[in-house]
């Protein structure tokens, strides 16, 4: 019998740091890996395996979405087997997004594959995250789309089976994940696809680089030899064993965590060369000051002695990684000498406008922090105890959990929204302190 779970307190008390940690962990698996191996598995000519897949909200929508439209997933244990999508079944079916970009972007160029329709829609604050340059370039490559005029969800696709695909030009600089939805199923479109960019610099890059890897483990060809144009050229999609790597963004509040306490925290398996953004953490934590070792057992950061006090703010443009801004500003947010993060003015399309949500709530606890149109400002300030709302957003909590193992006092409000990406993060968490 499995045991009741424990009622978690809302807003939870954040655990204080009392002393320097010394902590080796394993954390789940990369939720960016873990869905873009489940569409290509959907798409693929055979069986495919994603072995330590991530067990969370954000994947178990996937797997549902791609279940809904015929292909099988078997979520069972820990490698998760996928049986693709059967090819000249009708299918009606219904894809709850939740709140999650991959599955909002990355799903709707598959429906055009299915014969039937499917119909999207998400939590509330979805159907205010950015989708309508997605569905203006999937309506050029001859995908049927009713969105009632509204350019977001909920909107329904009508599949043929066969999409015609070819040359689409795209603004994708509200999110990266409106190119790598095109050229995931691009193969299977029937001229593949030609995806231009015209707009500003597309943010999250590497998560374009992580699309076109996996691509071509699986035998498929990208041409990415021009700057903002990305060809998949038409063919099958191999089937793959994928091991998926640990969350590296998911790695930033434990790793915050040493810099906090003045301790150190080791990631078990922290991969040697990836695609993640979160590999960037190495990097930024060592301009604050600590130091980033890769050790037997994984990568491992110790904070200055002095814990957060020793920590010195950063200077930064988080254009292509700013997925890691939340966790990042928190951490600034203790900082001994000012931080400006720049370059993000994206993240206003994040699972809340974490820009203004940052401002607000650390501000709220007595930091000094001041909200740009693309970024924060942020210059050092005894913080106080107070509540840390989070908006629904999984790396707000993180935030928080940050600020609350330095500053006693803080709670987290629905601290259970970190379950989009991470099972039990506060049992996680609570077990270190
Ligand atoms: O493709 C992906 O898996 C992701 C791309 C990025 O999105 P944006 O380009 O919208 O920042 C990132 O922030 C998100 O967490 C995951
Ligand atoms: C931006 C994020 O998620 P999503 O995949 O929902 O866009 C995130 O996890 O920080």
């Amino acid at each position: 019998m499995t045991p009741p779970a424990v009622a978690l307190a809302d807003p939870w008390p954040a655990p204080l740091a009392t002393a320097p940690l010394d902590a080796v962990i394993s954390l789940p698996g990369s939720k960016s890996l873990t869905n873009r191996a489940l569409v290509l598995a959907a798409l693929a000519d055979g069986p495919s395996a994603v072995r330590r897949a991530l067990r969370s909200r954000d994947t178990l929508l996937m797997a549902r979405a791609l279940t809904a439209m015929g292909a099988e997933v078997d979520t069972s244990g820990d490698d998760w087997a996928v049986t693709p999508l059967a090819a000249g079944r009708s299918v009606s079916a219904e894809v709850d997004c939740g709140l999650a970009g991959t599955v909002m972007r990355f799903v709707p160029p598959i429906a055009g594959l299915v014969s039937g329709t499917v119909a999207f829609d998400g939590d509330p604050h979805m159907r205010t995250r950015p989708i309508g340059a997605v569905l203006t370039a999937l309506t050029a490559l001859g995908v049927v789309i009713d969105d009632g005029g509204r350019r977001s969800l909920p909107f329904t696709v009508a599949g043929t089976g066969r999409v015609p695909g070819g040359t689409v030009v795209i603004d994708a600089s509200a999110s990266s994940q409106f190119v790598s939805a095109l050229l995931l199923a691009g193969a299977r479109y029937e001229h593949g696809v030609d995806v231009r960019h015209d707009g500003k610099p597309i943010p999250s890059l590497p998560h374009i680089e992580m699309t076109i890897a996996m691509l071509r483990d699986r035998g498929v060809v990208v041409d990415d030899s021009d700057a903002n144009r990305w060809a998949v050229a038409p063919g099958p999609i191999a089937a793959h064993d994928e091991a998926i790597e640990p969350d590296l963004s998911n790695a930033a509040p434990f790793l915050a965590l040493a810099a906090v306490s003045g301790g150190s925290v080791t990631v078990r398996d922290w991969p040697e060369t990836t695609t993640q953004a979160g590999d960037a953490l190495r990097d930024l934590l060592t301009q604050m000051g600590c130091t980033v070792e890769r050790v037997t057992e994984g990568l491992r950061v110790t904070g200055p002695a002095d814990g957060h006090r020793g920590l010195v703010g950063l200077d930064a443009d988080l254009h292509d990684v700013g997925e890691l801004a939340p966790a990042v500003a928190a951490l600034c947010a203790l900082a001994s000498t000012p931080s400006h993060l720049r370059g993000i003015a994206h993240i206003r399309g994040h699972e809340t406008d974490r820009l203004a949500a940052l401002a607000t709530e650390l501000g709220a606890l007595r930091a000094d922090v001041t909200e740009h149109p693309d970024g924060l400002a942020l210059r050092p300030a005894p913080l106080t105890g107070g509540v840390f709302h989070t908006y629904a957003d999984h790396r707000m909590a993180h935030a928080g959990v940050i600020i609350g193992a330095a500053v006693p006092g803080v709670l987290v409000e629905d601290v259970a929204t970190t379950s989009k990406t991470f099972p039990d993060f506060p049992g996680f968490w609570a077990a270190l302190l």
